[in-house]
């Protein structure tokens, strides 16, 4: 038994390692539904810091992996899955995005590859079907909604462009595995069969197995059939239906978990730095709404600390019952124009600091405790800078995006962190007004 164990009353179940912060939310909520204790942290912690973790069924690591270099994601995912073993998970989750977010680079194949070497398992599946927030997968191709990923607007993504929805094509651009498809004729026969074409794939050396799926009965059977499976891969979508697959399994204890609004009280803050179809619409429904800042990127280029000073000048100028929304988001045409002319990496850090320092300015000088946050690069770089390590997970606001509060930070601080493409228009509204 490992000193973190000895520490801990009972074992996690699952242990996730999640390659963005939204998205560790994101699947933080949907096994909260189905009903296990979960706490998600920021990063891997020390070895010793086991504070928090003590009786629950999951915990969930979020890193800010989606877009760095490769060797340095998978680094930090084994970190990961190093720290969660060491909890006495026996059973791994690795989330990525329900959009499949990578570049032919990475790093969602090499990232599963390593954790595949690192636990000794032969064959894993890719299940990033979320059919709640309209991501389906149908003969190995992702749709959003009724169009294809190549044609959702996530082909313009300011940082991994979607351009082929063959995820057994992009996953074979990422890894020399072999990929194969386990296709919803399988999956809508039953959990049996699905085992059945997974043993079949692997003999004919197939280790890296995409999953159809095109509503939830699907994800319920997926879920027993991969129950037993030391590590899977996915968006969040599948692990709604973990739980119960584990409790038929007789790995996890039936037992509730209960959520709670945060209590944080204080001014409220949107930063939003996605510049996803969901987000630009949020964005032009509070026009009129609250108060905004729009970033002048070029401006922000070119003097990046005079841009801070006139976002702070405006926000203490505000009243103090006015809810504020900062934002950088953009149409694809601007932020090609914007990438042409600064560099994609370039800008992106530029927006990424702008908005956590005026994040941190704002909740240390201007009393700002409930924050809505739209965008994962943008909620990683925010929640990093102002220091929070653990989340409570709370009620749903929407599909995949739940309130959370921070733990053993002062002040505390009440945070929605919005994956960039979830929601409807009224979502930065609809958030704030759960907690007046
Ligand atoms: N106007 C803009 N031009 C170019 N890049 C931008 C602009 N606004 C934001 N970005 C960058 O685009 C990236 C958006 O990623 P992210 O925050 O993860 O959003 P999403 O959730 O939509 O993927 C961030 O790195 C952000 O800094
Ligand atoms: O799976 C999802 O779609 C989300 O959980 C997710 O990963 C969000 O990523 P961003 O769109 O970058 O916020």
């Amino acid at each position: 038994m490992s000193d973190q164990q000895t520490q801990l009353d009972r074992r996690p179940v699952l242990g996730c390692i999640a390659d963005d912060v939204t998205g560790a939310t994101d699947l933080a909520t949907n096994l909260t539904q189905g009903g296990m204790r979960v706490v998600q942290v920021m990063g891997v912690p020390a070895k010793e810091d086991v504070a928090g973790l003590e009786d629950v069924d999951a915990v969930v690591v979020a890193l800010k992996s989606r877009s760095i270099d490769k060797a340095d994601a998978i680094d930090q995912s084994l970190a990961a899955l190093r720290w969660l073993a060491g909890l006495g998970a026996s059973r791994f989750y690795f989330k990525y995005c329900s959009t499949f977010d990578s570049t032919d680079q990475g790093n969602i194949g090499p990232v599963a590859e390593a954790l595949m070497d690192e636990l000794g398992v032969k064959q894993t599946i890719f299940c990033p079907a979320f059919p709640g927030a309209g991501r389906t997968v149908y003969q190995g191709h992702l749709f959003v909604g009724d169009k294809l990923l190549s044609e959702s607007g996530l082909q313009d993504h300011p940082l991994n462009p979607m351009t082929d929805s063959n995820l057994l094509r992009v996953l074979g651009r990422q890894s020399k595995r072999s990929v194969g498809l386990l296709s919803h004729e399988s999956i809508g026969e039953s959990s049996q069969a699905c085992l059945e074409k997974m043993s079949e794939l692997a003999d004919e050396g197939v280790s890296f197995v995409v999953t159809d799926c095109c509503h939830d009965d699907h994800l319920a059977t997926l879920a027993e059939a991969v129950a037993a499976m030391p590590l899977i891969t996915g968006g969040s979508g599948l692990a709604r239906y973990l739980p119960s697959a584990y409790r038929s399994a007789g790995v996890l204890a039936v037992g509730e978990s209960k959520t709670c609004l945060p209590t944080a009280k204080g001014r409220k803050l949107i930063l939003a730095g996605s510049c996803s179809p969901a987000t630009q619409g949020q964005v032009k429904w509070m026009r009129g709404r609250c108060e905004i800042w729009s970033v002048d990127v070029e401006a922000l280029m070119e003097n990046p600390a005079a841009e801070f000073d006139r976002v702070i000048a405006w926000a203490t100028a505000t009243k103090p019952d006015d809810t504020l929304l900062v934002t950088s988001t953009s149409s694809p045409q601007q932020v090609v124009t914007l990438q042409q002319q600064y560099g994609s990496g370039q800008v992106a850090n530029a927006i990424e600091k702008l908005l956590a320092c005026v994040a941190k300015t704002l909740v240390s000088d201007l009393g700002f405790r409930q924050l809505v946050l739209a965008g994962g690069e943008t909620s990683g770089a925010i929640v990093r800078e102002l220091g929070i390590q653990k989340l409570r997970i709370g009620p749903e606001i929407c599909a995949g995006v739940p309130w959370t509060e921070t733990v053993g930070v002062e002040p505390g601080l009440a945070l929605a962190l919005k994956s960039g493409n979830f929601g409807g228009e009224n979502f930065f509204a609809v958030a704030l007004e759960m907690l007046a």
